[in-house]
């Protein structure tokens, strides 16, 4: 139902913000996603000349998305794989199917068994001996796919750690290292994932290779900017855009060269020499069978929350799906961006949404994640400005190594955080935004919600 423009901003705003918020995920989640696609996918192997159904689920989403093909496509399926983050605890794959159609309420899930997957649970963000298991099995099975298979890859973020296989020459000791090496060196997942792809027999493309001739479909859930083929999961069906050279000009950037495990190193130097065969790409005959499909993604996420805040009578506008940088700076250039508007204030409210992914460079011993640290330096822009609030939060429900999803603000916040005694400024130098907003009671908690396309803020500006 339409609400009057004159009625919203009788709703609490963070009450808005949370509408928006799960209308965003809700059109992000992975089961619904894969769902879209299954009859197309029947009618292509019903269609042809096919006698095989392999299905293959890799990274966080791995369970919702192999689950929406077992309830949809389950009589189809000859074998499934499934590979997910390990919570260090026995796993029972989620079902999403009870969450019912109220957009009100966060992507719950009940458990629920897969029954046409073997599933594994392995380690990420650096890589196990069950992730390793488990893509053996997988290699195995699609080697011995033909053009009579469909491989059906379910490709979603984690996957670089969760679908893990070194090349010749390197030990899993030893890509974990690399791994640790690069994650802690702050590279982003370009970076890493360029180095990943040339170490590994099954990223960059050569996942495509090995189960060549077989038809290929990925779906695929973004969670990197841009939504690059070749960097999500480290693109293991996807033509390859990164070299040997580039892996190895990664390593220099960092000053690795000289610390990484010396075997990666010789690999990426004989690779950068012609002497290894380069990852497949772009033009070559193994992607002739290969299509790969986003399915969801921070944009998608994004235009269902700017539907939604139409429909609840804001005039809403995306600022951008591909928000990078420091998170406070981006909080302080968000504020500024609220405050003119309110300055310019028309006869509708507003709502601003935005998308992406921040980084914050960790010096301080605290707890908090990058939209929690976004959110208190917006807060100190706009303290005392009466009729602006900011949503920002991680759509996977997980703001740093924390139980909240991010954090919900306004003009009150930091003047009610300085009258209970609290500075503001000294959390954010100590990296405490967790703390900081535990104390204002402004934490965003979700729980886990099953999907993940990055993070979402969401600014409601009061006419
Ligand atoms: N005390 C802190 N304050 C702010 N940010 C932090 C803090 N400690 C860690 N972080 C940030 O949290 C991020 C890790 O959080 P999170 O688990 O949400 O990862 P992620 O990047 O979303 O990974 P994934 O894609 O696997 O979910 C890192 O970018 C790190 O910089
Ligand atoms: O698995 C990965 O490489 C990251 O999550 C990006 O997709
Ligand atoms: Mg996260």
């Amino acid at each position: 139902m339409k609400i009057e423009y004159n009625t919203i901003m009788e709703r609490d705003r963070n009450d808005l913000a949370t509408e928006i918020f799960y209308a965003a995920l809700k059109a992000v989640d992975p089961y619904n996603a894969v769902r879209l696609y299954t009859d197309k996918i029947r009618s292509i192997y019903q269609g042809g000349d096919f006698n095989r159904l392999i299905v293959i689920a890799f990274g966080k989403a791995a369970c919702p998305m192999a689950k929406a093909v077992e309830d949809e496509l389950g009589d189809l399926i000859d074998t499934g794989i499934a590979i997910t983050k390990s919570s260090g605890k026995e796993e029972t794959p989620l079902h999403p199917s009870t969450r019912g159609e109220d957009t009100n309420s966060p992507c719950l899930f009940t458990p629920s068994p897969l029954h046409h997957f073997t599933l594994f649970n392995a380690n990420h963000p650096v890589p196990d001996e069950k992730g390793l298991k488990a893509t053996d099995e997988v290699i195995k099975l699609i080697k011995g796919a033909d053009e009579k298979a469909i491989v059906l890859c379910l490709i979603s973020g984690g996957g670089s750690a969760l679908l893990v296989s070194p090349c010749e020459g390197i030990t899993l000791s030893e890509k974990q290292e690399i791994t640790e090496l690069l994650l802690k060196a702050g590279a982003d997942i370009y970076e890493l994932n360029t180095v990943r792809k040339h170490i590994s027999k099954v990223k960059g493309g050569r996942l495509a290779e090995i189960a060549y001739p077989a038809r290929i479909i990925s779906l695929i859930l973004s969670d990197v900017i841009g939504d690059r083929l070749d960097v999500i999961a480290s693109g293991p069906t996807a033509p390859d855009r990164t070299t040997f050279r580039d892996a190895l000009m990664v390593l220099d950037k960092y000053g690795l060269i000289d610390i990484a495990p010396e075997n990666v190193i010789k690999l990426l130097q004989k690779g950068a020499e012609g002497l290894i065969k380069e990852t497949p790409k772009d033009g070559d005959l193994i992607f002739k069978n290969v299509d790969n499909i986003i399915i969801a993604s921070n944009r998608k996420a994004l235009e269902a929350a700017k539907a939604r805040a139409e429909g609840l009578g804001f005039n809403a506008e995306i600022i951008s799906s591909e928000i990078t940088g420091e998170a406070r700076e981006v909080g302080k250039w968000l504020a500024d961006i609220a405050r003119a508007k309110c300055s310019n204030r028309s006869n509708r409210s507003t709502c601003l949404i935005s998308g992406g992914e921040t980084t914050v460079t960790v010096k301080g011993n605290g707890k908090g994640g990058r939209n929690m640290e976004l959110a208190i330096a917006f807060a100190m822009e706009i303290e005392g400005i009466k009729g602006i609030t900011l949503l920002s939060a991680g759509t996977d429900g997980t703001d740093g190594p924390t139980d909240a999803a991010g954090a919900i603000v306004d003009g009150e916040t930091i003047k009610k955080a300085r009258a209970m005694g609290l500075n503001p400024e000294e959390y954010l130098d100590n990296n405490d935004s967790y703390n900081f907003f535990k104390k204002t009671d402004e934490l965003y908690i979700t729980g886990p919600t099953g999907t993940n396309v990055m993070d979402i803020q969401i600014v409601i500006i009061e006419k």
